[in-house]
């Protein structure tokens, strides 16, 4: 088996399932965030402000590129399908799952958070507008597509691990 990644809007819960799916299935986590932070040894804001957003985009690339280990679970940050060559490198080295949140709960969880800029520097309409245009990018990514409404961490992310041994078993 290679890699799961986990994709999605902000606040879907990558990195919250990923966390979990990791202990079930007993695979090492990286939260792509995470990594980056560790890497350059500033936040997510700290990038974004001194450095700009495309520099960011482009750590994201170069992490899809260089990571050295198969068989773990990986979330990844919100914006990482939205390149190409980051959905061709997932699909070709792994198992792509997008948690398919709806607006309104994202919105909730996300609005009061210091720690990712883009929320930081919009308002409600702009981050749904965002919303709604990355949609087709994550859909173009998956593999498998989870609806995480009404669905408790916990039931997300035993469905998730039920459907990769699913694929495992097909593949
Ligand atoms: N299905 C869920 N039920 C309840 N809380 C959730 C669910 N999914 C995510 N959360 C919570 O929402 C917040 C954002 O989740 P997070 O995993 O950081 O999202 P992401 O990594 O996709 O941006 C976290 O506090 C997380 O625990
Ligand atoms: O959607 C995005 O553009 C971003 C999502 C964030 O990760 P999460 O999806 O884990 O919040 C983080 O990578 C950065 O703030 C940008
Ligand atoms: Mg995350």
């Amino acid at each position: 088996m290679k890699r799961i990644y986990l994709v999605g809007f902000m606040g879907c819960g990558k990195s919250a399932v990923g966390r979990r799916l990791s202990f079930l299935l007993k695979l090492p986590f990286y939260d792509m965030d995470k990594e980056i932070v560790r890497q350059t040894g500033k936040t997510i804001p700290e990038i974004f402000e001194q450095c700009g957003e495309a520099y960011f985009r482009d750590l994201e690339t170069e992490f899809l590129k260089s990571h050295g280990h198969d068989n773990c679970i990986i979330s990844t940050g919100g914006g990482v399908p939205l390149r190409e060559v980051n959905r061709k490198i997932m699909r070709e080295t792994g198992l792509v799952l997008f948690l398919d949140a709806p607006f309104r709960e994202i919105w909730r969880r996300i609005h009061k958070d210091a720690n990712r800029p883009i929320v930081r520097n919009s308002t409600r309409e702009e981050i749904e507008a965002l919303f709604k245009s990355r949609y087709r990018h994550y859909k173009a990514a998956a593999h498998i597509t989870i609806r995480t409404e009404f669905r408790t961490l916990r039931q997300i992310t035993q469905y998730a691990a039920f459907q990769v041994n699913r694929l495992k078993g097909e593949r």
